[in-house]
């Protein structure tokens, strides 16, 4: 059995990799992890989720759910994540990150640690939109610069960052397909009085509001026509699903920062 732990338990995706983790034949629920001082830190977890009892505290000891488990899944925040990255390292527990929101230096520090830590980092963890960013990087490999490149995603009212993680895969993904860097070329928003459209801008819109679970688009407009590369998640249990597979495959894994399209057998497609 592989013994997971569940840091940010009480959130959407938190609760959602709960039902998952149960679910699983391989998988056991080893610790139920929350930020110090949440109200859900002492109670039951099962009672918390609004059932029956289970004989699980919800925590805020960190070194304790790591020694518990075999892999943590950390659907949190940016500055909790880079922190629990650190420790899972050197405790030698692997590390399945499905936070958003990074800055750079963040994600440098995620790197460094991936030299000596086992790490699944994703902005999005379905094999819809894994395969959609190995399409992305393709399309934009063949249709070119004459055709402008716009990422649109929508998302609920509580989502605290922008653009998403997965828009920021998406267009990683189209500027590699384009051979250049995505920070030089990304252009986030635009408002007044902005000029023209930037020869080989790679754009970025962010909706925000009621349920959206996540929904992406890619637009290539070119001249006299328009490709849209789409993908809706209609369940967030999606995630939550990656997530599991992603802590499975893990396992016996040499050290490394690895992506989702690792864990789906994507690499190089
Ligand atoms: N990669 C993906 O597929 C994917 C999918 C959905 C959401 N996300 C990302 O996951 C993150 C969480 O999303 P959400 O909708 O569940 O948010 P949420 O706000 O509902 O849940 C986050 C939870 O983390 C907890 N938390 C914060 N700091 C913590 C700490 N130090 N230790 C333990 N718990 C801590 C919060 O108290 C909260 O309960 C966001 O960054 C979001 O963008 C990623
Ligand atoms: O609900 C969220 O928050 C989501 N975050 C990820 C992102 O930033 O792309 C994945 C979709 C849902």
């Amino acid at each position: 059995m592989r013994k997971i732990a569940v840091f940010g338990v009480s959130g959407r995706m938190g609760q959602m990799l709960v039902r998952e983790v149960d679910a699983h034949p391989g998988a056991t629920l080893s610790a139920a992890v929350e930020r110090a001082g949440h109200e859900w830190i002492g109670q039951d977890l099962g009672q918390t989720m609004g059932g029956g009892a289970r004989d699980l505290l919800v925590s805020d000891d960190i070194d304790a759910a790591l020694a518990a488990s075999d892999v943590i899944i950390d659907f949190t925040a940016p500055a909790a994540t880079v922190a629990l990255a650190a420790r899972a390292a050197n405790a030698g527990v692997g590390h399945v990150i499905g936070t958003t929101g990074f800055e750079e230096a963040d994600l440098a520090a995620i790197a460094e640690i991936g030299t000596r830590g086992h790490i699944v980092r994703a902005g999005n963890m379905s094999l819809g939109v894994n395969l959609l960013v190995t399409l992305a990087r393709q399309v934009a490999r063949a249709l070119g610069d004459e055709y402008d490149i716009e990422i649109v995603e929508a998302h609920h009212r509580h989502k605290v960052d922008a653009p998403s993680g997965t828009a920021l895969m998406l267009g990683e993904a189209v500027a590699e397909g384009r051979g250049v860097s995505l920070s030089d070329m990304a252009d986030r928003g635009r408002d007044g009085i902005t000029g023209a459209r930037r020869d080989g801008a790679i754009g970025f819109h962010a909706i925000r509001g009621g349920d959206f679970i996540g929904e992406h688009d890619v637009i290539f407009a070119g001249p006299g026509e328009r490709v849209t590369l789409r993908h809706v998640a209609s369940d967030r249990a999606l995630f939550a699903r990656g997530a599991l597979r992603a802590a499975m495959w893990l396992e016996g894994r040499g050290p490394g920062e690895y992506s989702m399209l690792d864990v789906l057998g994507l690499i190089g497609r």
